[in-house]
């Protein structure tokens, strides 16, 4: 899966993955799981999910996307004014509560991005083939400090079933790809309907899970 994968993707408009609403695992569990200190939360691989515009409700949103069009879309969408400016190798599309910077995340370095409270991953991880996953999380794990936690939305399905993207990732995946990190299972959401955003799969069942990963101290 490569990036002109992505980028054919938002060309086309073919967008599967998008919600049209807040995830529910985020609207139910993020706010009781904040503190009173966190600020910000960076959002890998973000697309245009209004996922940042509910995050935006409690603290600072960074997000980070490979495709202009997506970017350039979350604010139209939303009606948000946005500013434009180049930064390095990326583009930065700002409004105050709200950061998109436009480029590849293998390339985005840590620094550029201020104190992390909150990583969300939702359909980042799942994004990627099986090869690349080790890889991604490798990277991310070098935007994390002390306080960083990571709210981690997987998928699972009978992998035979379904040539992703979406790929599936078990608990097991879960614990191999974090290996050395502190890994919380807080939920399970079976989605008995088999719809995942905007797709229906022919699966034997489909559910997600979400964790809480930090590092282990
Ligand atoms: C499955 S979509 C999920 C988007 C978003 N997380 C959501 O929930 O709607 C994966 C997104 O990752 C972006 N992407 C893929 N590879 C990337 C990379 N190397 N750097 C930044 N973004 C990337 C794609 O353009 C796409 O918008």
């Amino acid at each position: 899966m490569d990036n002109s994968f992505w980028h054919k993707c938002w060309e086309r408009n073919t967008l599967g993955f998008h919600q049209r609403d807040v995830h529910p695992l985020l609207s139910q569990y993020f706010e009781k799981l904040t503190l009173p200190s966190d600020r910000h939360v960076f959002v890998p691989l973000c697309g245009k999910t209004l996922d940042m515009a509910y995050l935006a409700r409690f603290m600072q949103v960074t997000g980070n996307e490979l495709s202009d069009i997506a970017c350039k879309d979350f604010f139209l969408e939303n009606n948000i004014e946005y500013q434009k400016q180049t930064l390095g190798a990326f583009e930065q599309f700002s409004c105050p509560q709200l950061v998109l910077l436009q480029g590849d995340f293998f390339k985005l370095s840590s620094k550029a991005i201020d104190s992390i409270d909150w990583i969300y991953d939702r359909a980042a991880l799942i994004a990627l083939p099986t090869a690349m996953q080790q890889q991604y999380v490798d990277h991310l794990r070098t935007f994390f400090s002390t306080q960083t936690r990571l709210f981690l939305v997987t998928v699972e399905f009978p992998k035979e079933q379904l040539n992703g993207p979406p790929f599936a990732v078990t608990e097991s995946d879960v614990k191999s790809l974090f290996s050395g990190f502190n890994i919380e299972y807080v939920a399970k959401n079976e989605i008995k309907d088999k719809q995942f955003a905007q797709r229906t799969f022919e699966v034997d069942y489909l559910l997600e899970k979400l964790y809480i990963i930090s590092l282990d101290n």
